[in-house]
């Protein structure tokens, strides 16, 4: 479909006040939707349907569907995005939540100082006044500005809007073959990829390895780690390390493995129940879908491949392979009557300097702030 139809048939299903989600996948051009024939909210207990999933961070709240049986797909060739070369000077946040983090990452510190606790995700809403948001443009921003993201707008009218570009993926299968990261420690990009790292986030980073290989153990065989590289998600460099793995004689089904693995010490902590405890007493604020999952659960793919490459033409062979990919919903925003919540968070560990963690969250809401105006 030419984009301009795409963007035209989004439009109207937005005016009609009809779920969608449209996405794009990282490093691709094309541009994926689901168009939800009706207004329900559909929900998947066990994550063995076809669809589109959009999972709250707590685990023991309703994962929303977009099922393929209820909807139509569409795609949109090698669409790029428009750029933005405007500076959002005027985007002046409207939350003076310094003092009120400081305090919870202080808290955060001690309480890792004197219990089990190791590390702990703290996150905060950071609200910027925004009336008449043109969706689709910042849409078309994010796809330009974030080639290596995973690139989203989703909208349920029983739940809202929510946009957003994240570096994070949290697990994709495809046939028997399954790949997930860890991804933590953060700074600011210089301009290049060579630089050094800390203790504090060599050792957040590796929390989420050691956790990610563990809990994996009992879906999984044949587990691969890749060498430890700095990645690039906008604005900000990451710690990355790729998993992969065969799905195990044992593996019991998608829900299981997600289990396993969401809510991750790169966004939760370590050890995840009493992170989870401190980050939902502490944190001030419901965190909705920042920091949940979401994606395609058992697409069907078509793939072609060519097994002889001097007869081009009589070998390409057709497989069909049910694909789930799904990544953590960070670096986004949610769109309200008159203002927009852009959500953003890092890791505390012993080492945490309660400045420096707040003023990483900073940096993390330019990667919304440089698409709106
Ligand atoms: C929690 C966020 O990001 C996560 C936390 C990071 C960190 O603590 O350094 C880095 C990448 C993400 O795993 C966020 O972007 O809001």
């Amino acid at each position: 479909m030419h984009h301009d139809d795409f963007f035209e048939s989004l439009n109207a299903q937005f005016q009609d006040a009809l779920p969608f989600v449209a996405y794009r996948t990282p490093n691709e051009n094309q541009v994926n939707a689901v168009f939800q024939h009706d207004d329900t909210l559909y929900e998947t207990k066990d994550l063995s349907e076809s669809g589109f999933v959009f999972a709250p961070f707590d685990d023991a709240s309703k994962m929303v569907l977009m099922p393929l049986a209820a909807s139509d797909l569409e795609c949109c060739d090698a669409f790029e995005g428009t750029a933005s070369e405007q500076v959002n000077s005027e985007l002046v946040s409207t939350s003076n939540q310094k003092i009120a983090y400081i305090e919870t990452i202080k808290k955060a510190i001690s309480a890792i100082a004197q219990t089990d606790l190791k590390k702990v995700v703290l996150s905060r809403p950071d609200y910027v006044t925004k009336d008449n948001l043109e969706v689709f443009e910042v849409f078309k921003r994010l796809l330009a500005t974030y080639k290596t993201a995973f690139v989203y707008c989703w909208y349920h009218p029983k739940i809202g809007l929510w946009l957003g570009a994240t570096p994070e993926t949290l697990l994709k299968i495809e046939g028997q073959r399954m790949s997930t990261m860890a991804l933590a420690g953060t700074q600011v990009y210089k301009g290049t990829t060579e630089v050094s790292w800390g203790t504090k986030e060599a050792q957040e980073q590796q929390f989420v390895t050691d956790y990610i290989v563990s809990n994996l153990d009992a879906e999984v065989e044949h587990v691969s780690t890749s060498e430890r590289r700095t990645v690039r998600a906008g604005g900000l460099l990451h710690l990355q390390t790729q998993i992969s793995a065969r799905l195990g004689k044992d593996y019991s089904g998608l829900l299981h493995i997600v289990r396993a693995l969401h809510p991750t010490p790169a966004v939760c902590g370590l050890p995840k129940a009493e992170a989870k405890a401190f980050i939902l007493e502490h944190e001030g604020y419901n965190r909705e879908y920042y920091s949940g999952f979401m994606g395609e659960l058992h697409f069907k793919k078509r793939q072609t491949r060519n097994t002889n490459r001097r007869n081009v033409e009589n070998n390409v062979y057709a497989t069909v392979k049910t694909v789930s990919n799904l990544y953590v919903n960070l670096r986004c925003m949610q769109v309200l009557p008159s203002k927009i919540a852009l959500y953003v968070g890092g890791g505390i560990t012993k080492d945490s300097n309660p400045e420096a963690e707040w003023e990483e969250t900073v940096s993390k809401t330019s990667t919304m702030k440089k698409v709106l105006f």
